[in-house]
């Protein structure tokens, strides 16, 4: 967590700085995939990617390339563009360039492992890799100084890759949904603020130094949880997906049986968080729904909110977002005021809403599934503790 508040509190100087200047429109998006980057960067890699403080990564900005491209190319709607042979070679040519970006960190930290040096920071802190090649280098008969083998290599810089995207995408568009859907609750986002004082207490200043020192404070925001479960509900930024097979017959609530052996199964999040016969009130920002007991109205079925997906292959850094977005809300949400400006920045547009909830900021596919326009946005330094920060 200290490598998560340190990255959150450039974040906040940031959006600070933004308060202060004036009530110009921005687009937060960019700026959580910034932080996400540089979060995920020391958690999967143990690097300092900086995208945060120095501008864009080379290893991140390929990533995006490179989910861009995928997204066009796998794009239903464009069917003569998928037939580009250069779209093709393009994508080829950037995941390779991506690959080499990821053989270059493995290759750091291999040598990083090695030294003498790392020996303090493995006791410090072990990210992804260092773990994975801690593994590798104590099976039977390897010595240290044994290069990687190929295949380890292929295998490793696949599995990091999926880490690295899995890692800042989705994490990055829940903050924004939660950015989005909180200030338009002024009742939330005054509970929220609530709780945040009495687990913290008054001075915002200290609450990040509370949150590194003792992560295990973010286990005491049962309302800041709530808020985060439903938003991801509502917005949900990924999904699940299984290969059918004859053993596999899916039953409906009414007894249909349904064969899955020649098909893909996906798990539509969106469908299944809206779904009527499973959730009281769907469309309503209820984050109240995750706190009541078992049999109250609002209670979710069980099963119903699947964000993170279930069984063995559910998601691997599922506690770990819960503690992210956490402590993003925790250091955010009492100074700030975010103001949406879809209205302003969308004005005169004529698109049917109805397929989307009549939601604005509805969902569209970037990699994960993140609201629409990279949330244009005014901030404001939001006053709540009058004297703090220079308000
Ligand atoms: C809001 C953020 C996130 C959401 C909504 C999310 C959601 C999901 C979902 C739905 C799956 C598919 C599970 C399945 O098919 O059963 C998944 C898989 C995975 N997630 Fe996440 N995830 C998030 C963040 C993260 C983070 C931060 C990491 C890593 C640090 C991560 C690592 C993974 C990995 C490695 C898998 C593949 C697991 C496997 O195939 O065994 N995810 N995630």
């Amino acid at each position: 967590m200290p490598i998560v508040v340190e990255q959150l509190v450039i974040l906040r100087d940031k959006l600070r700085r933004k308060a202060q200047a004036g009530r110009d429109i921005f687009h937060l998006e960019p700026l959580t995939l910034s932080l996400m980057n540089d979060i995920i960067g020391r958690v999967v890699f143990n690097a300092e990617l900086g995208n945060q403080t120095a501008g864009s990564h080379p290893l991140s900005e390929t990533m995006i390339r490179q989910l861009g491209l995928k997204f066009a190319i796998n794009d239903v709607m464009d069917n003569l563009g998928q037939l580009n042979p250069f779209r093709k070679f393009s994508t080829w040519n950037n995941g390779r360039i991506l690959d080499n970006h990821v053989r270059d960190q493995i290759n750091k930290r291999v040598t990083a492992f090695r030294s003498a040096k790392v020996q303090e920071e493995r006791d410090a802190f072990k990210s992804i890799l260092d773990q994975a090649l801690e593994t590798y280098y104590s099976e039977l008969g390897r010595r240290g100084s044994d290069p990687v083998d190929g295949n380890f290599m292929k295998m490793l810089c696949s599995q990091l890759r999926l880490f690295f995207f899995a890692g800042y995408d989705s994490t990055s568009a829940a903050m924004v949904a939660c950015c989005y859907l909180i200030w338009k609750h002024p009742e939330v986002l005054a509970k929220l603020r609530e709780e945040h004082d009495k687990v913290f207490g008054r001075n915002l200043a200290a609450c990040a130094d509370m949150i590194a020192e003792n992560p295990a404070v973010l286990n005491s925001l049962p309302y800041t949880t709530a808020v985060i479960k439903e938003t991801m509900r509502l917005f949900p930024p990924a999904s699940g997906i299984r290969v059918g097979c004859a053993d596999l017959v899916l039953k409906g609530q009414d007894g249909t049986e349904y064969p899955t052996e020649g098909f893909l199964v996906q798990m539509n999040h969106f469908s299944i968080h809206r779904n009527p016969e499973v959730w009281a009130r769907p469309r309503e920002f209820l984050p109240e729904r995750f706190l009541v007991v078992p049999g109250h109205e609002l209670c979710p079925a069980k099963g119903a909110w699947r964000i993170f997906e279930y069984g063995t292959r559910n998601c691997t850094g599922q506690a770990f977002v819960m503690k992210e977005l956490r402590a993003f809300l925790a250091l955010l949400a009492r100074e700030f005021d975010f103001q949406d400006c879809y209205d302003e920045v969308f004005a005169g547009e004529k698109v049917d809403l109805t397929n989307v909830d009549y939601e604005k900021a509805y969902l569209v596919e970037a990699g994960s599934a993140h609201p629409r326009g990279m949330f244009p946005c005014r901030i404001s330094l939001s006053g709540y503790v009058p004297g703090e920060l220079g308000i």
